[in-house]
């Protein structure tokens, strides 16, 4: 089908007395994927101009689905002076990593993204920001390592799988310890983590987020910029509906949400190859489409993924060949490429 059919298709159709194709930033035709990005002149339009987008393009002929996104014209919050957002210095890009639920294998996407950047040839740090259940350092072996400081009192990270580390983990006594800090001695830290730790220059810097939309979260996002956040949840319900609030605090911070990443999509059965979709079939999809989102890569379970978390050995660098190391690598060079485009 040509462009001009589907902007006439547009233009038939109004909300707030405006023509749909009047509001088109950009189209992309991937397949019979059809991606269109509207410019967004007010927020409370934002489903209207979807649902009415989707309902009429699916009728054009060659077009399989059609992704609705809009362009963030909103502009950044407001800062007030005392939260204004610094750029780490000598990082290229701040990827956070988040979710609505705990449990959902963030930490381990975390991880293994990181050793897939670096198996791409980017240098790479990785930021344990989930300070009430730091488990970075039990995925990547390191777990009873401590940290050191530098003549300037700089903090030097542990270096492992070519990554540079750093946890909260690497600070505490014993893997027992439970932390008993306030919220604002925790920001302190934090905020140490990332600028009194010697990270020289990195491409990528990949912070594991502590679950939900708490504080820390918030904090950090007004503090910090980020480039991107990327959101990660299983197929059921009860994760997805805490997923939306992860995006929609991310929107209202300003932060560009990357994607959706699908854990524990499906599993393949050994003896006989079979897919099975255990927690749904489709249903992150369907949630990222109505957001705008894009689903940056869906990954199996795979009883090697929690066996190498135990282990200290990410699947990316124990099993290479398997199919959710595969899916990070691919979700790796997708953000990779979609940060390099910027
Ligand atoms: N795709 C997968 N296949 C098999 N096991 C998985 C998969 N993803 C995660 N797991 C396992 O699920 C458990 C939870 O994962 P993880 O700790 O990464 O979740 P989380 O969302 O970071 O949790 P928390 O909210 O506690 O920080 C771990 O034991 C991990 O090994």
């Amino acid at each position: 089908m040509a462009v001009k059919e589907i902007m006439d298709t547009l233009a038939n159709q109004t909300v707030a007395n405006k023509k749909l194709s009047e509001l088109v930033k950009d189209i992309r035709l991937v397949g019979n994927v059809l991606e269109v990005i509207f410019m967004l002149p007010d927020r409370t339009l934002e489903s209207e101009i979807r649902e009415k987008a989707m309902q009429a393009l699916k009728e054009v002929e060659g077009i399989g689905e059609v992704r609705v996104r809009f362009a963030d014209m909103t502009p950044p919050p407001q800062q007030s002076p005392a939260f204004q957002r610094r750029r780490l210095p000598g990082i290229k890009h701040l990827i956070v990593v988040g979710s609505g639920k705990g449990g959902v294998g963030k930490s381990t996407v975390a991880v293994n993204l990181a050793v897939a950047f670096s198996k791409l040839g980017y240098k790479v740090g990785l930021l344990d920001a989930d300070i009430y259940g730091p488990s970075v350092p039990t995925m990547l072996g390191i777990k009873n390592q401590k940290v050191e400081v530098d003549a300037f009192q700089r903090i030097i990270p542990i270096e492992k799988y070519g990554m540079k580390v750093m946890s909260i983990g690497f600070l505490l006594p014993s893997e027992d310890t439970p932390l008993i800090w306030r919220g604002p001695m925790l920001m302190k830290a934090l905020m140490q983590f990332l600028f009194d730790v010697k990270w020289g220059s990195l491409d990528f810097l990949v912070l594991d987020l502590p679950p939900g939309t708490g504080d820390v979260q918030l904090t950090l996002a007004q503090t910090v910029e980020m480039d991107g956040a990327i959101v990660v949840t299983t197929p059921q319900d009860v994760a997805l509906a805490d997923v939306k609030k992860a995006v929609v605090m991310f929107k209202e911070v300003g932060v560009p949400v990357l994607g959706v990443i699908e854990n524990m999509a499906y599993f393949v059965c050994p003896e006989t190859g079979n897919k099975y979709y255990i927690f749904g079939k489709g249903r992150v999809l369907g949630f990222a489409q109505a957001y705008g989102l894009n689903v940056l890569g869906s990954i199996p379970i795979e009883p090697e993924v929690s066996e190498t978390s135990d282990t200290g050995v990410p699947v990316v660098e124990s099993y290479p060949e398997s199919a959710s190391a595969k899916a990070f690598l691919n979700i790796a060079k997708i953000i990779s490429q979609e940060l390099e485009r910027r």
